[in-house]
């Protein structure tokens, strides 16, 4: 918005309306008087600004420095590119402001009307330009009434408290110009470091003793003097005062910019402007003496000359540090807005890129901004290219023109190419004289390309992901060192949001893809409606049908359709479907997708849960503990029975951390319990699975923790972990039924009784499940001789199925047999498992006796054969 737009709010009064072109003559003077006194402006001021008037200073000083991007791009806080990511706020400081002080520009913030804006109401610039008018000068006419002694003073005091770098020099060339009787006064500082690279910029030419430094800013073009050229470059050079009474008779004198300037020099004094260390970083030179007679500067003049300049090279070196202090609080600021905007796009490159390529724009004021990027699987191409021209800024919908190049071109063209496939940034003056500029793209568009500066992108390991290319500096000027640095912090930026961009992106399509898969296995993993449907319509004989309460109960004699009817009918004796508002139907699709989902593996299968399953209903139905144990632990004890080695593979847990199987790597302890939870869960979700619907979330919730809990205590490295506790509470009879914790163990304890059951059946059942589970652990035993090349403990051996006796009787002596022993000291209805597990001890153990080798305690998960394990 322009400035005199500002005061557009009808009857604000805030601001004065525009000044009419031709203005009266008083204004002049008015405007004279107040340059004049800028104690009583800046007092004024101080008093009677407003919020807006300041607002419309900031703005307009802003905007001057920044051509028309920052007009088109302030517009652009309205809401209009969401999409493109626009909204984000744009530092509107070009780079060149990094090279010469200027603005000093606060971190981007919002309004209190919520535009964006980096134009803070307390900026350091306003404090350093509070330091250059708080002071208060004297006006010429009350210095000249002062004595030498006292101007010097006056002069000294002046500019020691002044840390802007423009208006110390100005302050110090007028006050030169009242200390030598000067007509005209100049100031040129050191640039650059080492005697090749050093030069003279001027930074204030041709003062006067009336010029305002407004004035002067307004019309002075840079003068670049080589080291050791002229007068002003052999002051610099030789560190020595220069006092010549007639210009034009010295050979060092260059009379072309009195031509140009219209002015006749006559005498010149010029001296160095040295730092405490001695060292040049400027001269001050003062041309044509004030005097009567036309005479030239004298020794005394050099002498005053000598020691306000001692002054002034202290004062100055201060505020070069200080603007150096200044540029590099605003250099952090800038990368940090950067990091900031590329940090906060983490999901679409497009608008990522956009983001980049804005502040890039704004910040190195091109005419064009390009990000290539190599293609990810082939190497050899750009795969997305995206452009972005200066006037984009106006057009939010066609900011980025991705795809108006041809998306998908070779990677070793041109200079593009070039720093692709060699990785080196490229800083290109002339393009034209460059041989490996392609000027095909200029000649098809009618652009022409003048100066280029390219860098690589790459990404944290140092991979080049693309290159970042800007072309045409606004002001006209080849890419400068200034330039180079700040593009490449950027580009370094730019590598790891690009990084981190297409990394979620590739997560995203990960995640998609799992998702797909995900579909496609619940689809088949769930029960097809005919068999549902089969099995809704079936009648469900009895518990006494299926002898379902016969302690010594055995699946050998039931088919699988009866398995799946006798699990019908334990959820219908325990009342689960009443108590927890089961739809049939649904009960029947869940019981068979849970029993697809078992493998048709040697042991872990369908008829061992089934089996579990009964033991539970078994205990809960016959014992008194059917009173204690309240409905939801019912209902959660009977899914994890049923749930408890769901997608079990015939290997335990330690051959899935052998062979780093993936589930290992989602699970450092009781991995495949998890595993069984896990694809419980997954049933449970199911649509038309879900037997828990009805329950309330806090139902819903305790339920699935205990389902959870009642499926990890069948790790029986778990079962070890907490069983002497639960004994000792037994032993002692201090179990409580009010205890949360004493319910959790005795909950985990009927779990592992009903998990190892099949030692506590008759012996012909028991022999034949002993049997399934030797051979399903020999199988595992084969894959570690065959596939791990390791050999496998002896209970997985089948070289060593002789032992399966004595192993028997270790694994009765010690997991079973403790376990029965203190669940029927709870509930002596529990005493048959307890008898049927001892009696197949004495049959175990008389084939042992046979066998005759000694009786060892052998299982994987009792601490006590860890020498076995290892
Ligand atoms: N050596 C034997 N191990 C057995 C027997 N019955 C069961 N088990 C093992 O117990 C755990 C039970 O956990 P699960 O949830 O995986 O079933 C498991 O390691 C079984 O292999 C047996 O008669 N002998
Ligand atoms: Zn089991």
């Amino acid at each position: 918005m322009a400035l005199a737009d500002q005061g557009g709010g009808e009857g604000t009064g805030d601001i004065e309306p525009p000044l009419p072109t031709t203005r009266p003559a008083e204004y002049d003077q008015m405007e004279k008087w107040l340059d004049e006194h800028p104690e009583f402006v800046h007092d004024y001021f101080a008093r009677k600004a407003k919020r807006s008037m300041i607002d419309g200073w900031l703005i307009a000083h802003a905007i001057s420095h920044s051509l028309g991007l920052v007009q088109s791009a302030n517009s652009s806080g309205s809401n209009s590119r969401n999409n493109s990511g626009a909204n984000t706020p744009v530092r509107k400081i070009s780079a060149q402001e990094f090279e010469k002080g200027g603005l000093v520009l606060n971190p981007m913030i919002s309004t209190v009307d919520g535009t964006p804006t980096f134009l803070g109401s307390n900026s350091s610039h306003s404090s350093s330009q509070a330091q250059t008018t708080k002071s208060y000068r004297r006006t010429k006419n009350q210095l000249k009434a002062l004595d030498e002694k006292e101007l010097m003073y006056e002069l000294v005091m002046d500019i020691c408290n002044d840390l802007d770098v423009t208006s110390l020099c100005y302050k110090i060339l007028h006050n030169v110009c009242i200390l030598l009787h000067a007509d005209r006064c100049s100031l040129f500082l050191v640039e650059g470091k080492g005697t090749n690279e050093k030069s003279l910029v001027s930074k204030l030419f041709d003062v006067n003793g009336e010029t305002t430094l407004e004035e002067l800013s307004k019309v002075q073009e840079e003068i670049r003097i080589p080291w050791g050229t002229g007068i002003i470059g052999y002051v610099a050079e030789k560190g020595e005062v220069v006092d010549i009474p007639d210009a034009y008779k010295d050979p060092r004198f260059n009379a072309e910019i009195d031509i140009k300037m219209g002015y006749r020099t006559r005498s010149i004094l010029s001296m160095p402007i040295k730092d405490s260390e001695g060292e040049v970083i400027g001269v001050a030179q003062a041309v044509n003496k004030i005097s009567a007679a036309d005479e030239p500067f004298d020794e005394h003049d050099e002498k005053v000359f000598g020691s306000y300049l001692a002054f002034c090279g202290i004062g100055l070196k201060n505020a070069q540090l200080y603007e150096r202090s200044l540029l590099e609080n605003r250099r952090s600021q800038v990368l940090l807005d950067l990091a900031r905007v590329i940090f906060e796009e983490q999901s679409n490159l497009a608008s990522l890129i956009h983001k980049i390529m804005m502040h890039t724009q704004c910040l190195l004021q091109c005419e064009r901004c390009q990000v290539l990027l190599v293609d990810n699987s082939s190497k050899g191409i750009f795969s997305q290219v995206f452009d972005m021209e200066a006037n984009d800024f106006d057009n939010s919908e066609t900011y980025t023109r991705e795809g108006l190049t041809e998306p998908r071109f070779p990677i070793h063209i041109g200079i593009t190419g070039h720093v692709a496939t060699t990785g080196e940034a490229l800083n290109i003056p002339d393009a034209y004289a460059d041989e490996r500029f392609d000027p095909q793209t200029d000649l098809e568009t009618g652009y022409r390309t003048r100066s280029i500066l390219c860098m690589p992108i790459r990404n944290a390991h140092g991979r080049v992901l693309g290159v970042a290319q800007l072309i045409n500096k606004l002001d006209g000027m080849p890419f400068n060192k200034n330039d180079e640095n700040l593009f490449e912090a950027f580009a370094i930026f730019c590598g790891m949001g690009i990084n981190n961009t297409q990394m979620y992106e590739v997560t995203v399509r990960a995640s998609a893809k799992q998702r797909v898969a995900l579909e496609i296995l619940s689809y088949h993993t769930c029960a097809p409606v005919e068999e549902t449907q089969k099995l809704k319509n079936a009648f469900v004989p009895s518990t006494q049908h299926y002898r379902l309460l016969d302690c010594g109960f055995s699946d050998f004699r039931l088919d699988d359709d009866d398995t799946l009817k006798a699990t019908i009918r334990m959820f219908m004796d325990l009342e689960l479907l009443d108590k927890f508002r089961i739809d049939y139907e649904t009960l029947c699709r869940w019981v068979l997708c849970t029993k697809k989902n078992y493998r048709q593996v040697t042991y872990h299968n369908w008829r061992h849960a089934f089996n579990v399953a009964q033991t539970m209903f078994w205990m809960l139905q016959e014992s008194r503990l059917g009173k204690l144990i309240g409905d939801h632990e019912k209902l959660a004890l009977m899914v994890g029975c049923l749930s408890h080695d769901l997608d079990h593979r015939g290997t335990n847990n330690q051959f899935q951390i052998k062979t780093m199987s993936p589930i290992a790597e989602l699970y450092s302890t009781s991995v495949m319990e998890h595993h069984h939870f896990d694809q419980c869960i997954m049933i449970l979700s199911c649509k038309g699975n879900e037997i828990l619907s009805s329950l309330t979330q806090e139902e819903y919730e305790y339920v699935i923790q205990l389902i959870e809990h009642a499926i990890l205590a069948t790790d029986l490295a778990l079962y070890f972990k907490y069983r002497n506790k639960f004994f000792k509470l037994v032993d002692q009879a201090e179990l409580s039924w009010e205890a949360d914790e004493h319910r959790d163990l005795l909950r985990s304890m009927l779990m592992t009784a009903s998990d190892v059951s099949a030692i506590t059946k008759p012996w012909e059942v028991q022999n034949k499940v002993a049997d399934m589970i030797a051979n399903e652990f020999f199988e595992q035993g084969d894959l570690e001789k065959t596939q791990l090349k390791i050999k496998p403990m002896e209970m997985m051996d089948r070289d060593k199925k002789d032992q399966l006796p004595q192993m028997q009787v270790g694994f009765i002596d010690s997991i079973c047999l403790p376990v029965y022993e203190a669940i029927s000291k709870v509930s002596g209805s529990l005493q048959p498992l307890l008898d049927g597990c001892k009696r197949n001890r004495e049959n175990w153990s008389s084939l042992a006796q046979k066998e005759n080798t000694p009786v060892r305690k052998t299982h994987q998960n009792d601490p006590s054969t860890d020498d076995i394990i290892s």
